[in-house]
Formats: structure tokens, sequence, C-alpha cells
């Protein structure tokens, strides 16, 4: 299973970039244009603190400009995931992108015959937003489960990163459903490994410890 943190601050990208297992940063235009840097700046600062994957997401307003736009960033770091909005324009410019062998993610993926079209178009990833999903009622973990059974009926490689996770019991969640990849922000990932039993247990053990090194 891959694991990013979609986020594009730099305290927060060098803080967890201690940890050697993360697979890389995911950003989209509302993270990004709560920076003050430039797009092209942010995105080549982010690749140098992070050795992994670094997602980007095309503003085009048509297939001819997200294929240039992605094709510019698929230079600003050495290992880029272009993501392209899931409607027909982001169809056509996947399929431009997929032949030149770029990693594609189609973004906003709600319905299953968006999973379709996703196979048929051959790209590297799609990511349902599943907190965004579970506002409106819907059940987000349930998506992603028959969205894995529809890849897995095409015989489609395509991977699911479920994205908009809002707590890490539905990281867990997503995991039993199928999920390929998540991504979360910084606060659910320093929640995924508190619990107040840990800290319980240590600072039991700390205060043996303590008496057994005073006794000795
Ligand atoms: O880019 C994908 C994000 O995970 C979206 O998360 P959000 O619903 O918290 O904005």
């Amino acid at each position: 299973m891959e694991l990013y943190l979609d986020s594009a601050n730099t305290e927060e990208i060098q803080k967890v970039s201690r940890l050697q297992f993360l697979d890389g940063i995911t950003t989209n235009p509302s993270i990004i244009a709560k920076q003050s840097e430039s797009f092209e700046t942010k995105i080549k600062q982010i690749g140098r603190l992070i050795d992994g994957k670094v997602w980007c997401q095309v503003t085009g307003e048509n297939a001819e400009e997200m294929y240039h736009q992605a094709i510019e960033m698929s230079g600003w770091t050495k290992d880029t995931v272009i993501k392209i909005p899931m409607n027909f324009e982001g169809l056509v410019a996947a399929g431009e992108l997929v032949k030149k062998n770029i990693e594609v993610n189609f973004t906003l993926v709600y319905s299953l015959s968006q999973v379709i079209l996703a196979a048929k178009a051959n790209v590297a990833y799609i990511s349902p937003y599943v907190g965004r999903t579970d506002n409106y009622s819907l059940d987000g973990k349930r998506f992603i489960k028959e969205a894995k059974s529809v890849f897995q009926n095409l015989n489609s490689s395509t991977k699911i990163i479920g994205a908009s996770i809002k707590s890490p019991q539905t990281v867990v969640d997503l995991v039993h459903a199928g999920a390929d990849a998540v991504t979360m922000s910084y606060d659910v990932l320093n929640k995924m490994f508190q619990s107040p039993l840990t800290d319980m247990g240590l600072d039991q053990f700390n205060e043996d410890w303590q008496n057994y090194i005073q006794n000795k």
C-alpha cells in the first residue's frame, strides 16, 4: 500500500520526510493556493524535500491546455504524477499523456461509470474523495470496494488512492475496502500513531525503569 501526505506546507513535509516509508506528497489547487510561492517554485521545492512521487494538478480548461501543462509539470520533479479532472477534456488529455508513459491520476472520481472510463483510459490512479462523499451521506468506503471490483473485472491495473480522509479509522476502512493507496493531511497522519494506551504503557515502563536504575 502507498501512503502520501496531502500538503504543500514546507514544515509539514520536512517533518514527515524523516519517515522513510512515505511514498510522496499529493497536492491540489486549493492546497497550493495556501502557499506564498509560485506553483512551479513550490512543486520543485517539494521535489527537493522528499524522496518520492510529487502529485500536481492541471488547471487548464481544455485537453490541449491540460496536456501542455502536464508535459511542463512532468519536468519539475524526478517523479511526478499528473492529476487530471474526470471530465471529457480530462479523458482526452489523459489519453495523450498515457501514450507518453506519464503517470496520470483522475481526480474527483465519484461514480462507477467514471471508474470504467478510467480503466479504459489506462491511467495509473483514480482518486475518490471519500470525506466529501461521506458528507453527502454516500458511502465512500463502499464506493472504493465497488471500484476495486470493477477494476478486477476489467483486468485493469489502475490503482485507487483514497483521498479527502478525515480520520485514522477511515484509513483503516479504506485499506479493508481494497484501496491501493491513501493520502491524508498532516493532522490525520499524526493521529494515526497516537493512542493513550501507548502513552500510558510508556509512562509505566519509564517509571519502572527509573526505579530499577536508582535502586541498583
Ligand atoms: O486532493 C485531495 C484531497 O485529499 C482533498 O481533501 P479535502 O476534501 O480535505 O479538501
